[in-house]
């Protein structure tokens, strides 16, 4: 089973405009709503691939609603907190004149308070054990300690779960101290880490991974964009070069990408194979509109063109 947590979901509001300019008038040609929120897209591409999930976070307000709505709609299960605070809605504007060219407006999120994080706590322990794998994806509102994943992920480990982190800044550089078992830093996320700037070759990517390898972190994806990823673990690195769609919206590759890796995992499935999985995933993720996970079938299909180079180790 797979528990994602969203401490900052949002609805997503994806428009789509032509030849996008800052501090000009665009008329807009066409307006989608989702379900959003990192670990909710997790989520939804979990259940669309048909494993096993169940979403849980934080949510509030009329926002809060709709997006418990959408996901009973999309019979997703889910066990959210309730606050007092309005759910966030991020703007995602769609160049389609620039195929994939995303502009993003992502808001704060509401306060979240100490008793609100005692209940996620209880919520999360009631599924903690052996066979579960907790993702922990995106922001946390403000309010809430940069600590929070590393916590958490202490927690759970102790009681013997599987936890997959994709953050950046603080919150992974504090998640990276409890050794998860998995993250999936893009290059910005990793190189950040190390106190790099990004411009660096694919050596250095793997080296990087390497010494997260030598932290203690089970395995270690690094999201390339459309160039691809690197898949490293103890045994093993694979390289995989992205391939090509037709691209409406990138947001959310990086969440279908993380939803394979975790639903991979929830079924045995060998490193190499996960690996292809989550390219087909993510690149399928980015052909649909808004945050709208991929058809399986689709992703059955892209996963023939994956093609998996193993890298030596130097
Ligand atoms: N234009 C694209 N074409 C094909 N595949 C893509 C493209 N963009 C992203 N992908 C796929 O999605 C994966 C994740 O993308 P990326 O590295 O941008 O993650 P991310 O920064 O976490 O994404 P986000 O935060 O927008 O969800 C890539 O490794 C790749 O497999
Ligand atoms: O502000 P965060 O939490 O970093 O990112 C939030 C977000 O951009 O991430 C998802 C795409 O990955 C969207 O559904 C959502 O709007």
């Amino acid at each position: 089973m797979i528990i994602t947590v969203t401490m900052n979901p949002a609805i997503d509001k994806t428009l789509d405009v032509e030849n996008f300019t800052g501090g000009a008038i665009h008329r807009v040609t066409k307006v989608i709503q989702d379900a959003g929120g990192k670990g909710i897209n997790v989520s939804k591409t979990v259940h669309a691939l048909g494993g096993e999930t169940i979403a849980t976070g934080f949510l509030g307000g009329s926002s809060g609603r709709m997006i418990e709505n959408a996901l009973d709609d999309m019979e997703i299960r889910h066990q959210f907190v309730h606050i007092d605070g309005e759910t966030r809605t991020n703007v995602k504007v769609v160049d389609v004149t620039k195929k994939g060219f995303v502009t993003e407006f992502n808001e704060p999120g509401p306060t979240v308070t100490l008793r609100d994080i005692d209940e996620l706590s209880r919520t999360l322990e009631t599924y903690a054990g052996l066979s579960s794998i907790y993702v922990f994806s995106g922001s946390v509102p403000a309010s809430i300690d940069k600590e929070i994943y590393g916590y958490f992920t202490r927690k759970l480990k102790k009681r013997q779960a599987t936890v997959l982190v994709d953050a950046s800044g603080e919150l992974l550089t504090e998640a990276i101290k409890a050794r998860p078992y998995l993250i999936k830093p893009n290059v910005y996320e990793l190189t950040r880490y190390f106190g790099l700037t990004e411009d660096v070759n694919e050596e250095t990517l793997i080296d990087l991974g390497r010494e997260l390898i030598n932290k203690g972190i089970h395995t270690v994806a690094i999201s390339r964009g459309q160039k691809g990823a690197l898949f490293l673990n103890h045994e093993s690195i694979y390289k995989t070069d992205g391939i090509q769609v037709q691209a409406h919206s990138t947001v959310g590759s990086g969440d279908a990408m993380l939803a394979a890796l975790a639903y991979g995992l929830d079924c045995d499935i060998p490193f190499g194979e996960c690996a292809k999985l989550s390219i087909a995933t993510s690149a399928g993720a980015c052909t649909t509109l808004g945050t709208k996970p991929p058809a399986k079938e689709l992703v059955e299909e892209l996963v023939k063109e994956v093609r998996l180079t193993m890298v030596p180790f130097a």
